[in-house]
Order: structure tokens, then sequence, then C-alpha cells
């Protein structure tokens, strides 16, 4: 899976440029690409948004991101100055076609004809359609031409399907790339490396030895800026639809034939097809959701999400699902999907517990083997296991604990998920990112649950801001048997 290489010149040209994503994001990756080498001296990044800049306001712009955006160790003023040489901005509406399509044709132009193109559509998906049509009509779309789609892919299974069908008229699938930032972690591609390149656990991966698996990303960030786009959309469309369960597709997913694109596509779309249908009469017993009231992090007080969005809303912002593969390896093993907004910290993991040893050697004192795969922060793994207690009279057992970190040798920091995404765009490599039959199996499986929720069918619990999540939370996962991580016993 590893690309590392430096990619073919390339003219990367994104829609949105003037956005929050582009500076927080794109521009910073696309920097730290060509200051480790992958970037080669012809490649051109033209920002295109409709306001009204000119190349160097949009350059001062950028210049900007890249000094609030850039962890310090990688701000080098030379190298900033030579990215910023490769930034161009084009004042386009993109859905419009009558608006300065020759001023991105004449920026265009000045590349070879066969240079790779890569649009990336950093806007509302609502627009990707239109834009796919003008680039088309003006004749952009080259064979060595692709497109990177943001996310959300749709609402529901059938504007997923509208906008899949809406780019599809213009692009090849082999040309599109949906972008899930989660496939970019480093520490998310982990999860193949810990389950396929270590037998230990390869051969105790299964309903035989496994008792279930957590999948939790919490925040401890409300909606921020992004209220008017959350509250539309709710954490299991945000976080749960795409991200967590890529996540749990990878946990879960056969051993594939290789490493190539589609056999890990396949793979995983495998584990999305068998997922078991929660039935809308089954929500209340197997989700639970819940909105965060005021509280307190850090010892400051945090306001609630209603207050926070100054409205009346029944969009939630905490989300669990307990889901089962109905595949023979997993035979009644319950994943439990999480997600939460203003929760007491940043984390994103995924927890596998053992099975208890079956040995009556020691009584009931035995504990369940568990192993972490922090995916953020602190990235790592660790792996609980029963070690004799050296304190105890008798034979007593503990949990001792072996960890790893899942640094880079040379010590230099992990990359962030949008730099390796985007070069692999350019190098027409689309293993970590998801193809539009995974899009439309995980909407299928999460569709009744979000219509039981618009129809009130499954109470909204609360929890205050700053907490771990609301008590249903806990008596949920405790009637399959389980606990939380955080409540377990270390
Ligand atoms: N921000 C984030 O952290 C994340 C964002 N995303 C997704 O990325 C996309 C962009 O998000 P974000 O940057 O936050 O959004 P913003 O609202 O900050 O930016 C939207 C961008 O689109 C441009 N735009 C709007 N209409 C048009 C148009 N007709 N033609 C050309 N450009 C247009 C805007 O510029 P102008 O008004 O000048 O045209 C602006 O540059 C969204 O789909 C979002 O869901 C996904 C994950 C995380
Ligand atoms: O896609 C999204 O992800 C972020 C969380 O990403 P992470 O890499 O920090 O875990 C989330 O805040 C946002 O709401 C969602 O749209």
């Amino acid at each position: 899976m590893a690309h590392s290489q430096q990619t073919a010149p390339f003219d990367y040209v994104i829609f949105g440029a003037t956005g929050d994503l582009t500076m927080r994001k794109l521009l910073p990756a696309l920097y730290n690409q060509l200051r480790v080498g992958h970037v080669p001296e012809e490649a051109r990044i033209i920002g295109t948004a409709r306001s009204s800049l000119s190349r160097d306001e949009y350059i001062a712009r950028a210049r900007e991101a890249l000094e609030n955006f850039l962890p310090e160790q990688h701000k080098n003023a030379e190298l900033i100055e030579r990215f910023l040489k490769k930034v161009h901005y084009v004042t386009l509406d993109g859905t419009k076609s009558d608006h300065n399509w020759d001023d991105l044709k004449a920026v265009l132009d000045q590349s070879p004809a066969d240079r790779i193109r890569v649009f990336y559509y950093s806007t509302a998906p609502q627009l990707f359609e239109a834009i796919s049509e003008n680039l088309h009509r003006f004749g952009f779309i080259t064979p060595q031409s692709r497109v990177v789609l943001e996310k959300p892919i749709g609402t529901d299974s059938a504007s997923a399907k509208a906008i899949n069908d809406g780019v599809s008229r213009f692009f090849e699938e082999n040309q599109i790339f949906r972008i899930d930032h989660y496939l970019g972690k480093e520490t998310v591609q982990d999860i193949i490396a810990l389950r396929f390149a270590n037998p230990i656990f390869s051969a105790v991966w299964s309903a035989e030895h496994i008792q279930s698996i957590q999948i939790t990303a919490a925040e401890t960030v409300g909606v921020e800026g992004r209220a008017a786009y959350y509250d539309t959309s709710g954490a299991l469309r945000d976080m749960i639809q795409n991200h967590l369960l890529q996540v749990l597709s990878l946990c879960a997913m056969e051993p594939p034939a290789d490493l190539e694109a589609d056999s890990v596509r396949d793979a995983k779309v495998n584990v999305l097809k068998a997922l078991r249908p929660i039935p809308e009469d089954k929500v209340a017993s197997e989700t639970v959701r819940a909105q965060y009231v005021k509280g307190e992090l850090k010892g400051k007080p945090v306001p609630g999400y209603l207050e926070e969005l100054g409205d009346e809303s029944h969009t939630e912002t905490y989300a669990v699902m307990r889901a089962y593969i109905d595949t023979p390896r997993w035979k009644d093993v319950p994943f439990y999907i999480r997600t939460a907004k203003r929760s007491t910290k940043k984390v994103s993991e995924v927890i596998v517990t053992f099975k208890k040893s079956a040995s009556s050697l020691f009584g009931t004192s035995a504990a369940s083997d568990r192993l972490v795969i922090r995916l953020q922060p602190d990235e790592g793994f660790g792996l609980a296991l029963n070690i004799k207690n050296p304190a105890a009279a008798g034979f007593d057992l503990q949990h001792g604990s072996m960890t790893g970190k899942f640094a880079p040798a040379d010590g230099s920091l992990i990359p962030d998920s949008y730099e390796r995404l985007m070069l692999d765009a350019v190098r027409g490599y689309p293993a970590l990112f998801i193809r539009r039959d995974e899009v439309e199996a995980a909407w299928a499986w999460v569709e009744p649950t979000l219509k039981a929720w618009a129809a009130n069918k499954a109470p909204m619990a609360h929890y205050a801001a700053g907490s771990y999540g609301p008590e249903e939370a806990r008596r949920f996962i405790a009637t399959t048997g389980d606990a939380w991580h955080e409540d377990m016993a270390h």
C-alpha cells in the first residue's frame, strides 16, 4: 500500500478554495508533501471560488493559512515561498456555464495537454453535478483527469445515488475518488497491519475468541462554525455512516487477496452488505441517540447544543449503534459503534475484547484480554493480558499491559490524512477512497435508524457537555454483557 515516491507533474484544481477545509487541511497537506519531496517542481495548485480575488490576494490568504495551520516544526519560510509560487486563483462560479471558464482554461493551457488534472470538489455536494457538467462542457476532463469528492455523499440512499449518478455522467468510476479522511489516517491503515501481519492476532480474529468490538470517535469540540451543516446532519450521518463504518469494515473484513484497491474494497463492501439490518421497530433497543446539555470542559462552563444553536433541534450529537455481521466469522459478536461531540476527551479507538480463558485453573479471577488500537491521539496500541498479581498470597491475576506506538521510525510526525489522500488521487491509486457500492451499502444500513429517529421512535437522551455520554448508553451496552472502555477496570 505504500506509495511514497514523488508523483508525476499535476495541476490540482480546487473548487471551494476560499473555504475552511482548503485553508485548514488541503493547502497545508500539499505544502507538507512538497516538504517531504513528493510534489514535483512543475506541479500547480489552482484555487477557484466565487469570491473575486486577484492571484496575489489569494496567495496572501494561503500564506496566512499555512502560518495558522502548519505545525511549527514544518514551517520553513523559503519552502513556503516556493509552495506559494505554485498557487494560482481563478474567480469562478463552478455551477454557471456563462462564468469565467476561459480564465480557468488560460491557466490550464499553460501545462501540457496530458498533464494529470485533479479536480477537488471542496464545496457542498449539491454543486458536484453542475461543476462536472461545466468541466465536461468546456473540455477540461481529459483521460488523465480525476475528481475528488468531499463528504457528505448525500444525506440518505436516494441523495447519495443522485450525487453518484450526477458525477458519473461525466467521469468514469475509476476517475472518481470519494474522500473518507479516516482511511487516510496512517493508524486506521494499521488495523490492516495488526490483523494480517501478526499471526497472534489473525489466529484469534473471530467469534471463537472475540467477545465484542467497540469503535469510538469522541471529540471535545461542539459544532463550532458548522452548525448550519451539522444540525441537518447529526452524529450518525456525520461520523457513523462514513468514517466509523469504514473502520468497522477494516476490523471485520475477510483477508483480501492482496492490497490492491479493489481487493480491499471488495472485502470491505462484503462486510457492509453482511450487516444485520436494524428494522425500524428494533431501533429503540439497538441504538442510543443523545444531545449534550450544558456542562463543563477543562474547568470551564460549556453551553448545551440548543444554546449554541440558538434554536430548537432534534439533532443528535451522540450516537451509538450495535451492529452484527451475519458471517460465520462474526456470528453473534456485537460491534458497538459510538461517536460524540463535547465528550470528556478527544479519542478515536478500537477496543477488541477477547473471550475469557476457558481454563478452570484461576477460578473467576481471569479477566478478558483486551487489544486497544488507539487511532488518535497518542497513536499506538495496548494489549491488556492476565498476569499473576505478585502482591497476592494466592494465585490471583491482574491485568498487565504491553504497549507500542504507531510513530514513524525516523521520529517525524505522523502525516495528516489529507496528505496521503491528496497525492494518492494524483497517483490514481484508489485503495483509500470509497467505492460507490460502499457508500450505498453504508447508507442502506443506517437508513432505517435515521427514519426511526426522525419519526421519534427512539427516545432522545441527554448528557452533560464534558461527560462520556448519557447513562442510557451504559445501560444499553450492559444488555449484551459489555461495558464501555472507560468504565472497564484497567
Ligand atoms: N471544514 C471541514 O472540516 C470539513 C468539510 N467537509 C466538506 O467539505 C466541503 C467544504 O467544506 P468547508 O470548506 O467547510 O465549507 P465552506 O463553506 O467553508 O467553503 C465552501 C467553499 O465553496 C465555495 N463555493 C460555494 N459555492 C460555490 C460555487 N457555486 N462555485 C465555486 N465555489 C463555490 C466557497 O467560496 P465562495 O463563497 O467564494 O464561492 C468556499 O470556498 C463541504 O462539502 C463539507 O461538508 C468535510 C469534512 C470536514
Ligand atoms: O468528518 C468529520 O470529522 C471530524 C472529526 O475528524 P477527526 O479526524 O478529528 O477525528 C468531525 O469533527 C466532523 O464533524 C466531521 O464532519
